[in-house]
C-alpha cells in the first residue's frame, strides 16, 4: 500500500529527516534521491560514535538476517562517507512496507555524520545501479516497493523551516498548485537526471546555453549547485554579491532583495523563490548571508533542497520521469 510520513528540516534546512521503521525500530533518516544506499547507525559502532544518536539494533529484530560476506562503502562529494556490513530486514515507511530490504550497517562513519546526531542514516532513493553493496548489489527501498505501490511513484514536499511530506505510491494534488510538468529522466547516470539548458533571473530574458545542460533532483544535497554561467548570471542581479573565498562561495548583504530564479526542467521553466536562495547568515551579526545557489564544476548540476523548497517533485519509477509543480 501507499505510505506517507512527515519530514522535518534540521536547523537551517541543512537536511530533512523522516521516520523509518526497521524491524520494528523507528529511527529518523535522511531521504536521499541523490544516492542509492540505505545505511544506518547501529549497535556495532562504538559508544563514542553512537553518542547522541538513535541506533538500529539488529539483535532486537526478529526479522533481521545477516547477508554473510556482504559489505558496503560509500563516499559523497563533500568527502563524507560510511562503510560496513549488510543484512536484510522489514522496512515500513508510513505504511509502505518492504520485506527483505538491504540494511547497510555502518561500522565506520565520517565525522560529519557522527556530529549530525539527529540523523540515524540515509535512505537512498536514486537508481539501484548506484548501490555500493558487494559482492551482490542491492536494491533501494523504492525499487523493492515499486511492484506493491498503488502507483509507481514517490513524492518530495520539502519546506523552509516547516514540516513537509514524503509519500510513496500516491501523488497528493493538494500539496501543489497547477498541473505537474513531467519530464523524461535519463537513468544512465543512476541519478534522477533531466535536461536543464536555460535560466532567467527575476522574470528577465532566458539564457539558453547552460554548458552540459543536465541536472539531477537531489533531496540529499542541501544547496543548489549549478553551472558557473547560471551563478554569475543570477548574482549579477544582486547588489553586493561577491565570491567570498573565505567562506567558500557567493555571499551578499542579508538585507539584499533576491530575485526569483527561473530554471529549465526538461523544457518547462520552474521557479526558485529568491527568499529560498538566501540560505543563511555567515556571521553572528547577520550582516552577510550565504547563497543557496552556488557553482559546481561537476556535471550534472545538482538541484538540492533549495530547489525543492519552491517545487513539489514527483519521482515516477514506472516510466522514469519527474513531475514538478510550484508549492
Ligand atoms: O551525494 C549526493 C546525495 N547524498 C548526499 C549525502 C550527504 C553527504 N554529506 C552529507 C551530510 C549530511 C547529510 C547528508 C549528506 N549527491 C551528489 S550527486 C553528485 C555529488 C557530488 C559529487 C562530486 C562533487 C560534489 C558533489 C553529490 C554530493 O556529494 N552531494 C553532497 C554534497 C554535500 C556538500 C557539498 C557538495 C555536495
Amino acid at each position: 500500500g501507499a505510505g506517507s510520513v512527515a519530514n522535518t528540516p534540521e536547523a537551517g534546512d541543512v537536511e530533512y529527516l523522516a521516520p523509518v521503521t526497521i524491524g520494528g525500530q523507528t529511527v529518523n533518516m535522511d531521504f536521499d534521491s541523490g544516492s542509492s544506499d540505505l545505511w544506518v547507525f547501529n549497535t556495532q559502532l562504538s559508544l563514542n560514535t553512537l553518542s547522541g544518536h538513535m541506533a538500529y539494533n539488529p539483535a532486537q529484530s526478529s526479522t533481521f538476517q545477516l547477508l554473510p560476506g556482504s559489505t558496503f562503502s560509500i563516499s559523497y562529494g563533500d568527502g563524507s562517507g560510511a562503510a560496513g556490513n549488510v543484512g536484510t530486514d522489514t522496512v515500513n515507511i508510513g505504511g509502505a512496507t518492504v520485506t527483505g530490504q538491504a540494511i547497510e550497517l555502518a561500522t565506520d562513519v565520517s565525522t560529519s555524520f557522527v556530529t549530525d546526531t539527529q540523523s540515524t542514516g540515509l535512505i537512498g532513493l536514486a537508481f539501484s545501479k548506484l548501490n555500493t553493496v558487494k559482492p551482490v548489489q542491492q536494491k533501494t527501498f523504492f525499487d523493492n516497493a515499486l511492484a506493491t505501490l498503488p502507483e509507481p511513484v514517490f513524492t518530495a514536499d520539502l519546506r523552509h523551516n516547516a514540516a513537509g511530506t514524503y509519500e510513496f505510491g500516491a501523488i497528493d494534488s493538494t500539496k501543489f498548485s497547477g498541473p505537474l510538468a513531467w519530464t523524461p529522466v535519463n537513468t544512465t547516470s543512476g541519478f534522477w537526471q533531466f535536461t536543464s539548458q536555460a535560466f532567467a533571473v527575476g522574470g528577465g530574458a532566458p539564457s539558453t546555453s547552460v554548458p552540459g545542460g543536465q541536472a539531477i533532483a537531489d533531496t540529499g544535497t542541501t544547496l543548489m549547485l549549478a553551472d558557473q554561467s547560471v551563478v554569475d548570471g543570477y548574482y549579477s542581479q544582486v547588489q553586493g554579491a561577491v565570491n567570498n573565498a573565505t567562506v567558500g562561495g557567493v555571499t551578499f548583504p542579508c538585507s539584499a532583495t533576491l530575485p526569483d530564479l527561473q530554471i529549465d526542467v526538461g523544457g518547462t521553466m520552474a521557479t526558485v523563490r529568491g527568499d529560498d536562495i538566501n540560505f543563511a547568515p555567515v556571521d553572528q551579526t547577520g550582516t552577510t548571508c550565504f547563497g543557496g545557489l552556488q557553482a559546481t564544476t561537476v556535471q550534472p548540476q545538482i538541484y538540492g533542497d533549495i530547489f525543492f523548497k519552491s517545487n513539489f517533485v514527483a519521482f515516477n519509477g514506472g516510466n522514469n520521469s519527474l513531475g514538478v509543480a510550484p508549492h
